[in-house]
């Protein structure tokens, strides 16, 4: 025998209990089957509104009731159901109707009209439904539960066990198929008609399942299962296949709403199997809340969340070390009727916070400033203290018990995305792991969590792009490219969700951007804005979120504090924040510590060579870097190999420009300056403190090529120039010489400029856009640490960036 319970919106209309009905069907000929039905899906709520309204002595109740019962009456109607049964209703209808009379009248609701009135959805449904089964051929029959199940004291939540039971063996020797109960109602220890509390119906399932010795217990509603997270909170949640029965508690305690706990208590006792199904999709697994639970399985089961919490807080220097003042905190909140639902207090003991319902936030107050009166006066005790527009968030799982890591997986994701804590708890059992944030970060917190624990779940990466020219665009079309292959094995799905260049800006509603981020910027972008641009990052406040800098701008540089601040990880090609002022990189550096978040700029120096992270790694494991010697700008060496093949220089400058190598603005290349950061970079990242001013510096090209406003002047000044080039041309053959840009460090001193090599010099051969970084270590002492490769160019640029972002969320 089995007990299956079908919820409000399982029986709401016809349609819906004819799914019902095939639902018995498929069990019909397999085993002997016990039905518990809620009230019409709303009844209830109703039938509340209508006491309401009678006691406030507003007509409109008559007005309501008619309409149920209508509603009622077309179902019966749609079902085809027995002329007896319709009677039955419209009668029970007007003895609701007299008691909501007298109610209207007296200006007085007792208990007893109460639970008549409300328990009556209950009745009429299952009146409905059994007659319904019956004229479908079935051998059913209607059981009025009060007649089986009794509660101690009325209250509905204190089951009379034994009498209970035993009454429930005549049901047990009756001869049906099926067996239809109202779900809701009881009777009381005096006969009266009791109701079970909220969620009742799954009670009176429960019941009549331990009750009846059943194997099976099923809860039919509108969702495929208890979620790992609520779907309206965290898209990617889904169905639990299997959970113990203390997880289910646990879970449903912490707001998951499709089953009530008390419900559990008589099929936990007797170990019954429940499992929970869709009406409107039986065919999906559903979850199995068992005993055993298949082993195979996440160690988190699911998390929870419940909004209005306050924190309530006592403090002061007086409770420490004394006894008694935890018992006289709680005694007087108990006595008040305040619901703690979550404790903590510091082995300090200098102060006990706990969490409570937004709504008792009034009476705790009064309550705990009339019990520490004497306290407070003495200044022993702080008056209490509340915050409020906080959340509990509840991690819950049986297997994180014993299991090192859980808490620290927890806080650490949550630390890396800007979510504060504010007071936490664990139980000694360790399946729950609970804590308070403000209610703004629960959806984040819910989101960054469920994507840590859950395998199969992507984690979203929110991207914030600023700049979208040569760069730019390169990285958004290798992202597009690599989209798929990300999701499928990597598990990111990555997401742009803003755009900015120097001219307009555009935000997402709630789209990824990454397939037509031109046209939405071109067609609706609004004017470019910095400060506007944070803002909106900052409001929209998603997990994992990377703001990439790829403009050559100061102005971006200079909202890196902000971006860091918002607990957004910065990934740059932008060289001027990480060769600003020593104190600024430092800066930058610790924000990004303090926030627990990335500042990645691996592609400021080499592009996507991997330079920034090998002189890391070296330092990290104790090596240290004496000496380096590098090409590090990609222009001009393809500038200085063009010109060895014959190129005018100016010509030879043209072509680096067209093909994306140079700078927006190339005098930056050409005045020595991008490789004067570049090696500022790198020292600094090798661990020295080094500012601009500290490294000798010589442009490659004469300052006065260098005073025009636009990359015009300078090619024209260049052109001016050109017998000065030429001379260089005149040199290299008589010597037998090349001329490389060279960025050197030794003993401490930093210096750039042009110099000679001669063809046995490793830097002779370095073609193209190429760029060669020779690091000289106390390891790599007799022959350097070399690192080659392209070091200019769009795609290779964007590959270094590209690999930043993976990077931050595949560790
Ligand atoms: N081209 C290359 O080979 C390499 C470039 N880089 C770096 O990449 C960055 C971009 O270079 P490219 O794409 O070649 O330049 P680009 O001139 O093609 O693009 C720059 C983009 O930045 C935008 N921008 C400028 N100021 C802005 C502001 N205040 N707010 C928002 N957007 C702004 C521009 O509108 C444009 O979309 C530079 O920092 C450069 O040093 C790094 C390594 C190699
Ligand atoms: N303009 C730079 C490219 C990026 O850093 C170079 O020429 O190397």
């Amino acid at each position: 025998m089995k007990v299956l319970k079908f919820g409000g919106s399982s029986v709401a209309n016809a349609v819906n209990c004819i799914k019902v009905r095939e639902i018995i069907e498929k069990n019909y000929s397999i085993c002997r089957q016990i039905i518990v039905v809620s009230a019409l899906g709303g009844v209830t709520d109703e039938l509340e509104r209508c006491i309401n309204l009678a006691s406030e002595r507003n007509e409109e109740y008559k007005i309501a009731l008619q309409s149920l019962q209508n509603r009622h009456i077309q179902m019966i109607l749609d079902l085809n159901v027995s002329k007896e049964t319709e009677h039955w209703v419209v009668k029970r209808f007007s003895e609701i109707a007299e008691l909501l009379q007298g109610v209207f009248l007296l200006k007085e609701i007792s208990q007893k009209v109460i639970n008549a009135v409300l328990g009556s959805g209950e009745m009429f449904s299952s009146r409905i439904i059994e007659d319904f089964l019956r004229q479908s051929g079935m051998n059913s029959v209607y059981y009025d539960s009060r007649d089986y199940i009794t509660t101690q004291n009325g209250t509905g939540v204190y089951l009379n066990r034994d009498q209970t039971y035993k009454k429930l063996v005549k049901v047990k020797k009756a001869n049906f198929d099926v067996a239809v109960f109202p779900g809701f109602i009881a009777s009381g220890s005096k006969g009266e008609l009791s109701l079970l509390g909220r969620g009742g119906s799954d009670f009176t399932a429960s019941i009549l399942a331990a009750g009846l010795q059943c194997s099976e217990m099923e809860i039919w509603t509108d969702v495929s299962g208890m979620f790992t997270a609520d779907p309206g909170l965290v898209s990617q949640a889904m169905p639990i296949a299997q959970m113990s029965f203390q997880e289910a508690l646990e879970l449903s305690h912490f707001g998951a709403k499709v089953i009530y706990p008390p419900t559990l208590i008589p099929v936990v006792q007797h170990q019954i199997n429940v499992q929970i199904k869709n009406t409107f999709a039986p065919n999906d697994a559903g979850t199995l809340i068992t005993n055993k639970p298949d082993e195979n399985r996440s160690v988190v089961r699911g998390l929870s969340s419940i909004n209005d919490i306050d924190l309530f807080t006592l403090s002061g220097g007086g409770m420490v070390g004394i006894s008694g003042f935890a018992s006289r905190f709680f005694t007087c909140l108990a006595q008040n009727k305040i619901n703690v639902v979550l404790i903590t207090q510091a082995s300090s003991e200098h102060s006990i916070s706990v969490g409570i319902h937004k709504g008792d936030k009034e009476i705790a107050i009064e309550a705990v400033q009339i019990e520490f009166e004497k306290e407070i006066r003495l200044n022993l005790v702080n008056k209490p203290s509340v915050e409020e527009n906080l959340s509990i968030v509840a991690v819950v799982g049986e297997d994180m018990g014993f299991t090192p890591g859980i808490s620290g997986k927890v806080f650490s994701v949550l630390g890396r995305n800007g979510v504060n804590i504010r007071a936490m708890a664990q139980g000694g059992n360790e399946m729950n792991l609970t804590f308070m944030v403000c209610t703004l970060d629960v959806k984040k917190a819910l989101n960054v969590i469920h994507e840590e624990f859950f395998l199969s779940v992507s984690k979203k990466v929110n991207l914030y792009i600023a700049g979208l020219g040569n760069v730019g665009s390169k990285l958004l079309e290798f992202i597009q490219n690599q989209y798929d292959y990300l999701l499928e094995e990597k598990g990111l799905k990555l997401i742009v969700r803003a755009v900015t260049n120097s001219r307009k800006m555009y935000f997402a509603k709630d789209e990824n951007l990454l397939f037509d981020w031109e046209q939405k910027l071109n067609k609706h972008g609004a004017k470019a804005d910095l400060q506007g641009f944070v803002k909106s990052m900052d409001k929209a406040n998603l997990r994992n979120s990377v703001f990439v800098d790829i403009t050559a701008s100061e102005d971006v540089s200079e909202i890196y504090q902000s971006v860091l601040n918002a607990s957004v990880s910065i990934v740059a090609c932008n060289k001027i924040a990480a060769s600003s002022e020593y104190e600024n990189y430092l800066k930058i550096k610790s924000t990004a510590k303090r926030q627990n978040v990335e500042f990645m700029f691996e592609s400021n120096v080499g592009a996507g060579l991997p330079i920034i992270s090998t002189i890391n790694s070296l330092v990290h494991t104790g090596d240290k870097i004496v000496g380096i010697d590098a090409v590090v700008s990609g222009s001009l060496n393809f500038i200085m190999n063009e010109f060895n093949e014959g190129a005018s220089f100016v010509n030879a400058v043209r072509m680096a420009m067209d093909q994306g190598f140079t700078e927006p603005d190339p005098k930056i290349d050409l005045s020595g300056m991008d490789v004067l950061r570049k090696l500022l970079i790198l020292c600094r990242e090798a661990g020295y403190e080094l500012e601009q001013e500290d490294v000798y510096h010589h442009p490659m090209i004469p300052e006065s090529c260098l005073h025009g406003q636009t990359s015009e002047d300078l090619l024209e000044d260049l052109k001016t120039n050109n017998e000065y080039f030429e001379g260089w041309r005149k040199l290299m053959k008589e010597k037998n010489i090349r001329y490389r840009y060279i960025a050197s460090f030794k003993n401490g001193k930093a210096s750039i400029g042009l110099k000679e090599v001669s063809p046995d010099h490793p830097f002779y051969n370095i073609h193209g856009k190429d760029n060669v970084i020779s690091l000289n270590t106390k390891w790599y002492y007799d022959q350097p640490l070399i690192v080659k490769g392209a070091g200019a160019g769009a795609e290779v640029t964007a590959s270094g960036i590209f690999g930043d972002i993976i990077r931050i969320y595949s560790n």
